[in-house]
């Protein structure tokens, strides 16, 4: 495995494979990797000739509370990691490399990046389209590989991709989870014991409204309502948004009548966690 801290290194590795027709897929992560990372390197590998993967703690994707300073890293572990999954080359730049100057120009989802978690965190995703569109000018993959577990922001980036004519194909991945059904998250380090259990409810709570959804359940108040009781008798668990959207383009519905997923962020001690469920009626 290759690493490279500098575009210019990663550019001359990548461009001969490129002009031999040698397919590039990109991971693009925040590091401190998880199985949940793994399957989305499984996957790279499995549908590529060469895999980067791309570790870069964005500081523009994070407000100025936020906790861009304590984000979990760990290079060194990530590193070994990836070389055991026979991982080509990983990208590690520097901030300064990524943003030389402060950026006159950005990426500014709008609808999409303004509700649900763009509420609660503005700007984060103009941070996440713009630095993701960077690292695909740099690597140009033909395939770049998300979680659903992000689920907004995989919907940010294939609407970004679809908008700009970027020619790479967006490819989301299952989440990942926990034996006991916790999302697996680079956060859930912080976790006390404590927290760590009482976390549990929300996937629970999705399974919950998904197989409602799944028996016939089409009014999202009805469903929204069970979760939310679910949820809110869980001591040490503040629930922060829950929502049910179109699968496609996240609107809220009104009647439950096709696919749709139920994204939930709630507050558990000091991390703000979040999970999804896709969902749809099954044909009676
Ligand atoms: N449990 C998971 N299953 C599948 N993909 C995941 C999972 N967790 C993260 N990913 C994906 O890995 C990529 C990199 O994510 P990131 O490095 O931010 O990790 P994270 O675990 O989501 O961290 P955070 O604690 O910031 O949420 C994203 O596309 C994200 O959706
Ligand atoms: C896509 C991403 C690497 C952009 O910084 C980040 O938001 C993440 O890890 O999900
Ligand atoms: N995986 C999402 C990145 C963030 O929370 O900033």
């Amino acid at each position: 495995m290759k690493q490279h801290e500098t575009i210019a290194d990663l550019r001359a590795a990548l461009d001969p494979l490129r002009s031999a027709g040698i397919s590039i897929g990109v991971v693009p992560t925040m590091g401190y990797l998880h199985a949940g990372h793994l399957e989305l390197v499984r996957r790279a590998c499995k549908e590529n000739d060469v895999v980067v993967v791309t570790i870069f703690v964005n500081p523009t994707q994070f407000g100025p509370r936020e906790d861009f300073s304590t984000y979990p890293r760990d290079m060194e572990r990530d590193l070994a990691m990836l070389r055991a999954a026979s991982v080509d080359h990983v990208f590690t730049p520097g901030v300064d490399e990524i943003y030389p100057q402060p950026l006159e120009t950005a990426i500014v989802p709008k609808r999409l990046g303004e509700m649900l978690i763009g509420k609660a965190r503005p700007g984060h995703f103009t941070g996440v389209a713009t630095v993701v569109a960077k690292l695909f000018n740099i690597v140009q993959p033909g395939r770049a590989y998300f979680g659903e577990k992000d689920f907004q922001q995989l919907t940010v980036i294939r609407r970004m991709v679809a908008d700009l004519n970027f020619a790479v194909e967006i490819v989301g991945v299952p989440t990942v989870r926990e034996e006991d059904g916790l999302a697996m998250s680079s956060r859930n380090v912080r976790l006390s014991p404590e927290e760590r259990q009482a976390a549990r409810v929300l996937s629970a709570a999705l399974a919950e409204g998904a197989a409602m959804i799944e028996a016939g359940e089409a009014s999202p108040e009805v469903v929204l309502g069970k979760m939310r009781a679910t949820i809110e008798a869980q001591q040490g668990v503040a629930l922060r948004s829950l929502d049910i959207c179109d699968v496609g383009n996240l609107a809220a519905v009104e009647r439950i009548d096709g696919p749709v997923v139920i994204l939930v962020t709630a507050q558990v001690g000091p991390v703000l966690l979040i999970d999804q469920h896709e969902a749809r009626p099954q044909p009676s």
